[in-house]
Parts: C-alpha cells; structure tokens; sequence
C-alpha cells in the first residue's frame, strides 16, 4: 500500500467534438494523501475541473474518452470498478463535492431542511442496509432521521451558520451567497467523506467572503481529517489553505510540492512565470508570454515548451519523466529553475 487516499496516475482522456478529439488530459497524475489539503493549481482551461469530475465519476457520458492511466481511491480502480458499484459506496459517501456556484446547486422549491434530509436519508453515515425494498421505496427509519437531524444541526453550527433551526425552515433564496456556500459545506462534510472535492468553491462569493469560506473548509478538514482536492487559478487561495500544491498545465502536471517550498523554491519554468506574474507591490504584472495550446493540436513532449525561454530539443520531443527534487516535490523538466 502507497499510503495515499487517492492516485491519479498518468490519466490521458478527451472529449468527442466535432472537429476531433479534444485531448483535455494528457497524462495527469495527482497524488493525495489521508487528511490532506491539496491544491490544483493552473490557468483556466486547463483541465481542473475535468481531472475532478473524472474523480468524481461524473463525466459526460458517451462524450469523454479515457484513453490511459489510473484513478485509485484507498486501493479501488475508479476506472474500471463497475460505476454502479463506485456510485453506491463512493460517491457523495467517501467522495463528496462542493460546487462552484451554491445558488444553481439547491432546488429552489424546496426548503433547505428538506433538501438536507433528503440527502442524509440516502447518505448519511448511519444508512447501513435497511432490508431489500427497491430503493426508491426505502423507508426512512425514524431513529434514523431523528439522529441525522441531530448531525445536520451540529454541522450547521459547525460551519458557523446563525440559528441552524430557523435556516432548515427557509428556501435556498433566502439565505446569502456565503450561507449558501457554508450550506454546501455542511452537505459534502455531513456524509463523513474521505475526500471532498471544491471546485473553485469561492468563484461566484465577492472578495470579503471568500477568505471566510476558505477559513471553514481548512478548520473543518483540519478538525475532521478530511482530505480536500481545491482546484483553483489563485495561488493565494492555495497559499491560504492547502497543505500542497499541484500544478497543472495544458491538461499535465508539471510540479507538486509542499506549500512552503511551493513557494520558496519553485523548479519549473511555468510555475516560476506563474509566481512572477502575481501582482506585487511596486512591480509590474509580468504576463506569460504565447498562448496556451489548442487542445485540438496539442504538441508532443512538454506542453509548455513553445512558451518557455529554456526550451530545447529534448522538450519539443518527449515529455520528461517525473524527478523527485526533495521530500513530496516532483518536477516534470528537463531544465528546472534550481537555486544557485
Ligand atoms: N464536455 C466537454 N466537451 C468538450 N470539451 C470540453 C467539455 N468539458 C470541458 N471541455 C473543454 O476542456 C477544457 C478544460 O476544461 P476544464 O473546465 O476542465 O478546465 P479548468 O481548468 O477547470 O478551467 P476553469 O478554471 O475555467 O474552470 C476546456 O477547453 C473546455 O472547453
């Protein structure tokens, strides 16, 4: 055994469009251990969401293709157990998810406490086989629901909602964005999970917000050792909360490291460019210069290479293999940034 909760290893997949196979990932691998807050760092487009709703097991269906590689949650093969089977034990139980947008993730007709017990009635961490009534027939056993509630509130409280009692009542437009996004919270921790996935979960908040509901999701996944995949294009997101970073480009990871030397010591030539291209005081914001690629046409070896000054042969022809600079950092490079 790895140690690991989850291994995304070399997972090469695309989208059917008409005009080809958009070859999203490329590859990509991802390594989380138990308890870990890791973040999934890079510019838009570059397949962060698309590497999670593989995790999740949520991709279109009949549109994506998988062409290679390994997805491996506590030592079962994501890809190829039988998806009914995933989706009655892992998913939404050991794998859960926080959205980006918390408004278009409730059902605006019913009210929170209804669409919060609806979910505890099917995975609530006390759903232990309830006889064999087809299963939208189930019951929903009355010591059961009365403890499920019980959880609900804790966890309401938990994440800092005012009055978790009065807010079952109201219906999703009745509450703020940021409660909203706490109610969230609330739904991905209330299963117990594992794993929870937040996908740029601070994207649709305003500024003041945000770094509140990062607070809530590092206290819980520090309290409850859960593990947290946050996919993000802000590095101070990143900075904020997680415990290690990984950064993709172009649908490759290209370095992962623990956040401090993230920071400290960054190796390969686009995540040094993505750190210089944070706004500083005093200095101008240094862009990257090009374009990313078409996932259309998609260079072999390295993807970043048409964009970076060190490029050679060696880069434009082969992807370089994994290097391991020091203790959780990994590089993909044949000519890192290393200090002097
Ligand atoms: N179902 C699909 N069919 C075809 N292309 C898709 C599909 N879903 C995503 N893509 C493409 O895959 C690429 C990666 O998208 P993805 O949403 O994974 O990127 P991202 O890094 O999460 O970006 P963002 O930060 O903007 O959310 C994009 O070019 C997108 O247009």
């Amino acid at each position: 055994m790895s140690g690991l909760l989850l291994e995304v290893d070399r997972l090469t997949l695309g989208f059917r469009t008409e005009r080809g196979l958009a070859r999203i990932l490329d590859g990509a691998s991802l390594r989380i251990a138990p308890g870990e807050v890791m973040g999934l760092v890079g510019e838009s487009g570059c397949g962060k969401t698309t590497l999670a709703r593989a995790i999740l097991g949520v991709l279109p269906a009949g549109g994506a293709q998988v062409d290679g590689g390994r997805i491996s949650f506590r030592g079962r093969d994501l890809l190829r157990e039988d998806p009914a089977t995933l989706a009655r034990d892992l998913r939404g139980r050991a794998i859960t998810f926080i959205p980006q947008d918390p408004f278009s993730s409730f059902n605006p007709v019913f009210t929170i406490g209804e669409q919060l017990m609806d979910l505890m009635k099917w995975k609530s961490p006390r759903r232990q086989g309830e006889g064999r009534w087809p299963t939208l027939l189930q019951p929903y056993p009355r010591a059961r629901r009365k403890a499920d509630r019980e959880a609900v509130l804790e966890m309401l409280a938990a994440v800092q909602l005012p009055n978790p009692a009065a807010i079952l009542q109201k219906y999703p437009h009745e509450v703020s964005g940021g409660q909203r996004q706490r109610l969230m919270i609330a739904m991905a921790l209330l299963p117990e999970p594992d794993l929870v996935i937040a996908d740029e979960p601070t994207t649709a908040l305003d500024v003041t917000i945000q770094a509140q509901i990062l607070g809530v999701i590092r206290r819980l996944a520090t309290e409850r050792r859960v593990a947290v995949l946050l996919t993000t294009h802000d590095l101070g997101s990143a900075w904020e909360i997680c415990d290690a970073v990984t950064v993709m480009y172009a649908g490759q990871d290209v370095e992962s490291a623990p956040i401090d030397r993230f920071f400290a010591a960054p190796a390969h030539p686009y995540t040094t460019r993505l750190l210089e291209s944070l706004p500083r005081e005093g200095a101008d914001v240094a862009g990257i210069p090009g374009e990313v690629p078409s996932p259309l046409a998609q260079p072999p070896g390295c993807r970043f290479y048409p964009r970076c000054d060190r490029a050679t042969e060696a880069c434009r022809a082969t992807r370089p293999e994994e290097t391991l600079l020091a203790e959780g950092h990994r590089l993909r490079c044949y000519h890192p940034r290393l200090p002097a």
